[in-house]
């Protein structure tokens, strides 16, 4: 590079020198230097273009390459509202399904999810299963004498207090005000009412603490076995279990009470016609 320029310095001197006008290359040496000068000029020119156009290519490169991050960002950000939203979906699901299936006061499962549970342990013809039925005796006092508030959370504990009795696949169900309905699977009529005794007695030696006093509750309880050949559906087994707790509470409360069988019922009849 420097020596074309001291070439050209020297072209210059030559074709500036006053002498070498007659010389006979003067004239060609002169059209040869504006020839270069003007391809020098192009030259110029053309890498000028190429540069403004290796900017412009860059910055343009720049421009994409940020918009493209913004739209990823924006992709991202979406994405995440998106997995927001449908786990905001799925917990309302849960808690629609859990508000429309459980009892608001005890948290345990309501009438609706027992006869489902019920249903489906019917289908399942082959297991022997059970239910209790169980009412807080004289609860109405505890209601009078401490009020309503009160009363709704001796009944959260009583409910506390009888899931604490079951096995994992056990239900124990709010039926009603201050009655649980409770369903063992596998569990024949003699097991059951084994396990009815035992809760019984765990509630009637349990102390609640109500306002600064001890006070013991008592339970009826009613219990009934599936009964394949005879149980259409749910509502059989239920009203056998019903029939058995009103017979304990007709026998004075705290007691549980089997249902009768038809055998029982038939050996009434030959001793009621004897
Ligand atoms: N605090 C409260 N009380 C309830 C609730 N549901 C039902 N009860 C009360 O439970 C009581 C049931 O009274 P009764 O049907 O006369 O029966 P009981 O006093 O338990 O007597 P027996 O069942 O015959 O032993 C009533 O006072 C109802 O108001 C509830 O959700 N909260």
């Amino acid at each position: 590079m420097r020596n074309a320029a001291k070439l050209e310095a020297q072209i210059r001197a030559l074709l500036d020198s006053e002498q070498r006008r007659d010389d006979p290359l003067y004239l060609a040496l002169e059209q040869l230097y504006r020839r270069y000068c003007d391809q020098r000029e192009q030259i110029e020119r053309l890498s000028w273009i190429s540069d403004r156009y290796q900017a412009a290519m860059l910055q343009e490169n720049r421009v994409l390459n940020a918009r493209s991050e913004q739209q990823q960002r924006r992709l991202q950000k979406i994405a995440r509202i998106s997995d927001r939203y449908q786990e905001m979906q799925r917990e309302l699901t849960r808690d629609l399904r859990t508000s429309a299936t459980h009892d608001p006061l005890t948290g345990l499962p309501n009438r609706r999810l027992m006869l489902e549970q019920l249903q489906a342990a019917g289908q399942r013809r082959d297991t022997d299963f059970s239910l209790a039925l169980l009412d807080v005796d004289h609860f109405k006092q505890i209601n009078d004498a401490y009020g309503h508030d009160i009363g709704d959370q001796v009944l959260t504990r009583i409910a506390a207090l009888l899931r604490s009795q079951l096995r994992s696949h056990d239900v124990c169900a709010r039926w009603g005000g201050e009655e649980f309905l409770m369903l063992w699977p596998d569990l024949e009529l003699s097991r059951a009412i084994e396990v009815a005794e035992r809760i019984r007695l765990t509630m009637a030696r349990t102390p609640f603490e109500i306002q600064g006093v001890q006070r013991t509750l008592t339970i009826s309880i009613g219990v009934a076995g599936y009964r394949p050949d005879v149980d259409q559906d749910s509502a059989d087994i239920i009203k056998r279990a019903d029939f058995a707790l009103y017979a304990a509470k007709r026998a004075g409360r705290n007691r549980t009470i089997a249902e009768r069988s038809a055998d029982d019922d038939l050996a009434d009849r030959e001793r009621t016609e004897i």
